[in-house]
């Protein structure tokens, strides 16, 4: 059951979220990096990833602005991309918002794909439960859950139970900073993945590329995409909204 009933669109569209930004720019990682993609951050976040690459999307940073749902879609609507990202801070933050925006974002004819950067510590019962009741959905949501390992000091938090709610359409990204990461996310995988592509990504200061393919590469991960942040490649990575 969805637990959230949104009330009639002209309520929902005014409400307001504190955001960072929307921009645009090409995805930079997972399956559909390279694509042109609208970003809209939202500030806040439940987890302080040691690692974490966005730590102006939450306390003790402020919110950049407040956007009703209507001023955001509109601006989404201003570009020509067809595949938003949305992402954080953690975007599922907001419960009955969030899913108020998706669901505006789902209903702009022009975008086929919206895929959810999800931090794995967050319930998605209520919004897979809007996915599987309405084709819309099914067509153009997808999550990119992060599993977030040892080196975040975040695995405590992670919820297990959203394995079984991920479909073939979704992804679990493991960021991973070292070789006690990298076989904790095999055994996670081993025992907890069922549907999503896994993507295996470095982190940039860590964990140097070569090394971790040569460890996928060891262990016959023959399923596991290599996902690297393409946006640090092209541009300096500290460089925000690219
Ligand atoms: N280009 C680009 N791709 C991204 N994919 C996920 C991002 C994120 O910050 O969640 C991100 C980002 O910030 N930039
Ligand atoms: S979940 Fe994402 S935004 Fe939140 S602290 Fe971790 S890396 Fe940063
Ligand atoms: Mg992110």
């Amino acid at each position: 059951m969805n637990k959230w009933l949104l009330p009639e669109r002209s309520e929902y569209m005014k409400w307001e979220l504190p955001m960072v930004e929307v921009f645009e720019t090409v995805e930079g990682e997972g399956t559909r990096a390279g694509f042109p993609t609208v970003f809209v951050r939202v500030f806040h976040c439940n987890l302080r990833c040691s690692w974490c690459d966005t730590p102006y999307s939450y306390a003790p940073d402020k919110a950049e602005y407040t956007g009703s749902i209507e001023a955001i879609v509109d601006q989404i609507s201003q570009y020509k991309s067809r595949q938003i990202c949305f992402t954080g801070g953690e975007p599922l933050i907001h419960r009955e918002k969030s899913m108020a925006l998706l669901q505006a974002m789902v209903d702009l004819p022009h975008i086929e794909d919206i895929h959810i950067e999800t931090n794995g510590a967050i319930d998605l019962t209520p919004y897979e439960a809007v996915r599987l009741e309405d084709k819309k959905w099914q067509e153009k949501v997808r999550f990119v859950m992060d599993y977030k390992l040892p080196d975040s000091g975040e695995q405590h938090r992670m919820l297990h139970e959203n394995f079984n709610l991920l479909d073939t359409q979704d992804e679990i990204k493991f960021v991973i900073g070292s070789d006690e990461d990298f076989t904790v996310a095999t055994d996670v995988v081993a025992k907890h993945h069922d549907k999503g592509q896994v993507l295996y990504s470095p982190v940039w200061e860590t964990m140097p590329p070569h090394k971790l393919v040569e460890k996928i590469l060891e262990a016959g991960l023959s399923k596991v995409k290599l996902s690297m942040q393409l946006h640090k490649i092209i541009w300096d990575p500290n460089k925000r909204g690219v």
